[in-house]
């Protein structure tokens, strides 16, 4: 066979132009991700040179919502091995299974998750591993993570979604999950085998159902460097985006931003996660523990949480309410009645659970209600940004977990913000690799919150953002990582003697030394003659 031969004048830079119009080209969300699958496999430089360039239009394909669609089709759209799969087995032999990713010696993060809750939809086992790859594009992207450090995993561990173990193209172990020892001696064995393999490489448990989020966060966070982003990540971005959202509300109402009462509609691993980090909202102004915690209500399928409820869970105790001991309350609206809350958090899965009924009872409480409908993908968030603004008039204060558009109302356009642990997660792993600390601190990520709300520019400000524009998200990650370096030298949680001897200035400035970028663009998947 003759070599292939480059068109004469075939010009790489004009192929990210005839890239971007082929992906342009695709109608539907799921399409658009199978071509940009297909060109980081082809050539991934210019795949990450193009996402650079388009976030905006590239995230929510890449991310949510779009990666939902891409994990629920997994089986199906499979072209290529793309990450690691260790199954359950492998059970034995994990650290050799590890072994055999190639470059190890250069991994530095990895995402990894069972499966077992990806974003809102549920259960789907083995098809979970496009989160892992969709969270290490947006660590490239955003933070300017080498590619090649990145370890995408998936614990092929089995599904309890049974329409998979009857699919015949299902790509994963047909067995249901193992219960709680066989997981826990997986668990065990993994952790430990990726401390030999990757001995500087920094966790990030992803979509993990709930119990086994809150149990193996805590079971490891001590031993290992790792983090559970629905839990931390999640915690630190909606600290963050609270922060600049209750400065909003206090100037239409007059009162101290601190003084808010929050009800989380939905309590599992990010609503509890999410809930416990707002508790140093209300402590950094100076209020007690307890007084912080008494600020927050949570509800769950069941109706607001109350601690005389039969069979709690342990993760719902610490909010659970002592001062109502009435009949259960169920009814979104009947709840917020007798809250009165001043912010209402969306992690339920719940598509459209805020009605107009629910969006009109806050606007008539608050003259700027906080509405962060926070579930992904968009069709499990509990309020569309064009209600929002309908309903409320332009009042609500308003982020989502997945992208929405500006919407026009009485000739005014409304941006929303974005939620999303996006914000966070890829500083946080700068400025731990940076840093080479040896665990993420709660106070990291506290100091990783701060350090987002207070990014935002004159123009945001006066825009009334509470999140900044994502085209910034490599700043705001440098900013980020920064804060994160800072604290783990305080609590001698580094390794990273020379980064201490640096002023502030040249900190921040080897950050963004650091970042990798797409090498100038070139010939470098063909022959050229
Ligand atoms: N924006 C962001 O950055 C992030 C968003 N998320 C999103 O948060 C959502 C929840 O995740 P996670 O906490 O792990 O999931 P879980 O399934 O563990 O939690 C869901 C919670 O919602 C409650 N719930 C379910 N149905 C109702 C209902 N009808 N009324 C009231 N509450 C209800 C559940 O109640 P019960 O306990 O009784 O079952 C549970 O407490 C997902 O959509 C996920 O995508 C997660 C992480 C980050
Ligand atoms: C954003 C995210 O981590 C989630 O929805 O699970
Ligand atoms: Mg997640």
């Amino acid at each position: 066979m003759s070599p292939t031969r480059f068109p004469p004048h075939f010009a790489k830079t004009d192929h990210r132009q005839r890239s971007l119009n082929q992906m342009r080209s695709k109608q539907l969300g799921l399409e658009k991700y199978i071509y940009l699958n297909g060109l980081k496999g082809r050539d991934s430089d210019l795949f990450y040179d193009i996402l650079l360039e388009n976030m905006q239009e590239m995230i929510p394909i890449l991310y949510t919502p779009t990666v939902g669609d891409a994990c629920v089709n997994y089986s199906h759209i499979w072209r290529r091995p793309e990450g690691l799969y260790v199954s359950i087995e492998d059970k034995g032999r994990i650290r050799d299974v590890l072994a055999s990713w190639p470059n190890f010696n250069d991994g530095r993060i990895a995402v990894v998750t069972d499966g077992s809750r990806i974003l809102g939809l549920g259960d789907l086992g083995a098809n979970g591993l496009p989160i892992s790859l969709g969270k290490l594009d947006l660590y490239i992207a955003g933070a300017g993570i080498k590619p090649s450090s990145t370890v995408p995993i998936c614990l092929d561990l089995g599904t309890n979604t049974q329409r998979y173990l009857d699919d015949p193209l299902y790509i994963g172990v047909r067995r249901p999950r193992p219960l709680g020892p066989e997981m826990d001696e997986f668990m065990d064995e993994f952790m430990e085998a990726m401390k030999e393999v990757f001995p500087t490489l920094l966790v990030q448990f992803e979509d993990f159902s709930t119990d086994n989020a809150f149990k193996y966060l805590e079971r490891y966070r001590h031993q290992y460097r790792v983090f559970n982003d629905d839990i931390q990540g999640t915690g630190s971005v909606i600290l963050s985006g609270f922060t600049n959202a209750a400065r909003l509300s206090s100037a239409a109402s007059g009162l101290p931003p601190s003084d808010q009462k929050i009800l989380f509609f939905g309590a599992g691993s990010a609503g509890i996660g999410v809930a416990k980090q707002l508790l140093s909202f209300f402590t950094l102004s100076g209020m007690s523990p307890e007084e912080a915690r008494s600020r927050i209500y949570t509800v769950d399928s069941k109706g607001l949480i109350t601690a005389n409820r039969k069979g709690l869970q342990e993760h719902k105790k610490f909010f659970a309410r002592t001062d109502y001991d009435g009949p259960a309350l169920t009814d979104l609206v009947d709840i917020i009645n007798h809250v009165k809350p001043t912010a209402l958090l969306g992690l339920s899965t719940i598509r459209n659970a805020f009605t107009e009924k629910v969006v009109k009872a806050m606007c008539a409480l608050n003259p700027r209600p906080i509405m962060f409908p926070l579930s992904n993908p968009v069709a499990l968030c509990e309020l569309d940004y064009k209600d929002a603004i309908e309903w409320s008039s332009g009042q609500v204060i308003f982020a989502s977990g997945s992208p929405y558009k500006p919407v026009s109302h009485d000739g005014v356009v409304y941006e929303p913000g974005q939620g999303n642990n996006m914000y966070i997660f890829p500083g946080i792993g700068l400025g731990s690799i940076l840093s080479r600390t040896r665990h993420v601190s709660d106070a990291m990520v506290e100091q990783a919150a701060i350090a987002l709300a207070n990014s935002l520019t004159e123009e945001e400000n006066a825009a009334e953002l509470v999140y900044p524009r994502l085209a910034r998200i490599r700043d705001i990650s440098a900013q980020v990582a920064f804060a994160v370096i800072r604290q783990a030298q305080k609590e001698k949680l580094d390794d990273n003697a020379y980064l201490r001897t640096l002023p502030d200035s040249d900190l921040l400035g080897l950050i963004h030394d650091k970042m990798w970028q797409p090498p100038a663009l070139q010939l470098r998947s063909f022959t050229r003659l």
